[in-house]
């Protein structure tokens, strides 16, 4: 069944959080937040999770989303190295909800990793999550953590792609124009896949340590979680995902997070 048919889980179903269990939750659910990016596309000149969003720092969305679901009996934010303020707001939740901070990488494949070492004892399944998907509902957030408990190592929250996709090589005339079309992608069959990415921690280290003996070029072509455990033969089940939970990456998306910010999305997750 196409995910955009899927019905919308029930909002209230959240509240069970990760106590209520289920046939493959026999421990806790850790929420690692890479929060580590420079935002160069974006272009302000600070770290991405900092920049303001309806003034709260987009970190701090990102936080209150992670704790609102009720999944997270563990979270954990990776933060760029030397940052003196993200660490800030993350201190701001304790006692209520402490979050435990640690520095990340060159590479979000890298802070994932760093994210991952600080999962702590008693954890079963991790989130990975995009700070800069700051505005994802509670929703796809338990919608990955029910089919983790109803037994997959592997979840992505995604949505239809609305584009035609077409690959492209280089073009052997660049003065008419640099590339030219490869194939054309059968539209019905993509997903555009978000976060948060939902993994039984033993299979997504494992599949990290395996990704870490590989060459360079092969690591660095490497975009999200998924694709290491697809690497190395997981299967990955794909769930619901949200178009308002679009990543911040250049201007445009900033002014569209404005706009559902000021328009009260967040209340309504
Ligand atoms: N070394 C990195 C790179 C990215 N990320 C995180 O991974 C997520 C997705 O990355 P992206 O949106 O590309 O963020 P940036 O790397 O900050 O963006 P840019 O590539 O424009 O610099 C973000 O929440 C970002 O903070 C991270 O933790 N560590
Ligand atoms: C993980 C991700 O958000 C899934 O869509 C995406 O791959 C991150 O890409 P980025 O280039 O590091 O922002």
């Amino acid at each position: 069944m196409p995910t955009h048919q899927q019905p919308r889980p029930d909002p209230q179903s959240r509240a069970a959080g990760p106590a209520a269990g289920g046939p493959a939750a026999a421990g806790g659910t850790a929420v690692v937040v890479v929060a580590a990016g420079s935002g160069t596309r974006l272009g302000l000149g600070i770290p991405k999770a900092l920049v303001p969003l309806g003034g709260r720092p987009l970190l701090a969305h990102a936080l209150d989303g992670v704790i609102a679901s009720g999944v997270a009996t563990r979270i954990v934010v990776v933060l760029p190295p030397g940052d003196t303020e993200l660490v800030g707001v993350c201190a701001g939740y304790a006692p209520a909800h402490p979050i435990h901070t640690v520095t990340g990488g060159a590479s979000r494949t890298a802070s994932v990793r760093a994210g991952l070492d600080a999962a702590g004892p008693g954890i079963d399944h991790v989130l990975v999550h995009d700070a800069a998907r700051c505005l994802t509902p509670g929703w796809v957030f338990s919608g990955v953590v029910e089919a983790l408990r109803a037994g997959a190592d592997a979840v992505v929250p995604a949505v239809p792609v609305v584009d035609t996709i077409k690959s492209v090589v280089a073009s052997a005339s660049p003065r008419i124009g640099p590339e030219i079309v490869a194939g054309t992608h059968e539209r019905s069959t993509l997903r555009a896949v978000q976060t948060p990415q939902g993994f039984r921690l033993g299979r997504l280290l494992a599949a990290h340590a395996e990704a870490s003996t590989w060459e360079a070029d092969r690591a660095v072509s490497v975009t999200d979680d998924a694709a290491l455990m697809e690497a190395v033969g997981e299967t990955v089940y794909v769930v619901p995902g949200a178009p308002e939970s679009l990543k911040i990456t250049t201007r445009i998306d900033l002014l569209l997070a404005e706009t559902l910010v000021s328009n009260g999305y967040e209340e309504q997750s």
